[in-house]
């Protein structure tokens, strides 16, 4: 099957501010876990008051026919490609079915009698595996709904899609290179250690895991990686952030754009680089950029990069009609 959505954003997850925003019943685990972003772990054998400890969403056992639901918001409303229902250590409780309804509100509060879509039929999964299902829908969303039948435990719900911010929520100016905004990486050339979608992602960088990290370059020649922005730019600031790389910061960088016709431009000109340091920059490129280019040098770390700037509002508002208009059709 077509599994290369996995690759996606996760719009659900806990590192773009997803969360549980109902469960009908969380009796041995809470249903917040589904939408954390580290991998489920397990330990055999611990049990607390109500019984083994998993990590993931579990209920009881249903004595009454029915199904069990868990509503989650997305971090970064958007498209979804695709779910991972994923059932890591669940094996003799995990759902022997799953189906996976989507919803877009206006405002932040779901209406108790909200007319769901159906993105994945009641679907059968397996136990202790990740469960993948792509989704052709290509409307907008800002919550799913997660069905089980008839009970059971799923570790994690991943969402892989691509956002799709409200323009009318968003400034004049600001970071067109943030994932929440529709940014995108569109290659690298090396990420042994970290992948650079990470240096897009909300907040300041936790540890030094949480970046871009190239292996140690053994030949001549540098790393780079390429970004789509969430519209074409004039950009203003550049923020470089190699905080946490402190013996494998890159000595250098720079930052090239291109409008798309295939001319590169630079909007920041070769820097030199401090281990541990946000770095900003103000720049004055010469024309507005769809896509740039940044090249450490000659390899290294980066755990942040932000291009802040005036998008094309066109573009933006464009993209967010395309998207929308059916999915809030009733
Ligand atoms: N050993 C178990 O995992 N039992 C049960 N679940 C928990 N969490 O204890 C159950 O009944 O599904």
């Amino acid at each position: 099957m077509d599994d290369a959505f996995t690759a996606r954003l996760d719009l659900a997850s806990r590192a773009l501010g997803g969360g549980v925003v109902h469960a009908n019943d969380e009796f041995f685990a809470a249903a917040d876990h589904l939408v954390l972003p580290e991998p489920p772990t397990f330990s055999p054998r611990t049990f607390d008051h109500k019984g083994q400890v998993y990590d993931g969403w579990e209920t009881r056992r249903r004595r009454t026919p029915g199904s069990d639901v868990a509503i989650v918001r997305l971090g970064a409303p958007g498209v979804i490609h695709g779910v991972d229902v994923d059932t890591s250590f669940f094996v003799g409780n995990f759902p022997p079915f799953a189906s996976l309804d989507g919803l877009a509100v206006d405002g932040h509060q779901v209406p108790p009698d909200a007319a769901w879509t159906a993105l994945v039929p009641k679907s059968p999964l397996n136990g202790d595996s990740r469960n993948l299902f792509a989704v052709s829908d290509r409307r907008r969303f800002t919550h799913v709904r997660l069905t089980i039948f008839p009970d059971g435990g799923v570790a994690r719900l991943r969402v892989h899609g691509e956002a799709i911010p409200d323009p009318a929520l968003l400034p004049a100016e600001f970071d067109v290179a943030a994932v929440t905004a529709g940014a995108t990486v569109t290659g690298c050339s090396n990420m042994f250690f970290g992948r650079p979608h990470q240096m897009l992602m909300p907040g300041l960088a936790r540890h030094m895991g949480d970046g871009w990290e190239t292996a140690r370059r053994r030949e001549d020649g540098n790393e780079w990686a390429e970004i789509e922005l969430a519209a074409p730019t004039e950009v203003t600031f550049v923020d470089l952030d190699t905080s946490h790389f402190k013996g494998n910061a890159p000595g250098a960088a720079a930052l090239r754009g291109t409008d798309g016709s295939g001319d590169w431009f630079d909007i920041l000109p070769r820097v030199p680089l401090s281990p541990d340091t946000p770095h900003r920059f103000p720049v004055r490129p010469e024309s507005p950029a769809s896509r740039v280019r940044l090249d450490i040098y000659p390899d290294g770390g980066m755990a942040r990069l932000r291009i802040i700037g005036r998008p094309d509002r066109a573009f933006l508002t464009e993209k967010f009609r395309r998207h929308t208009e059916e999915s809030r059709r009733p």
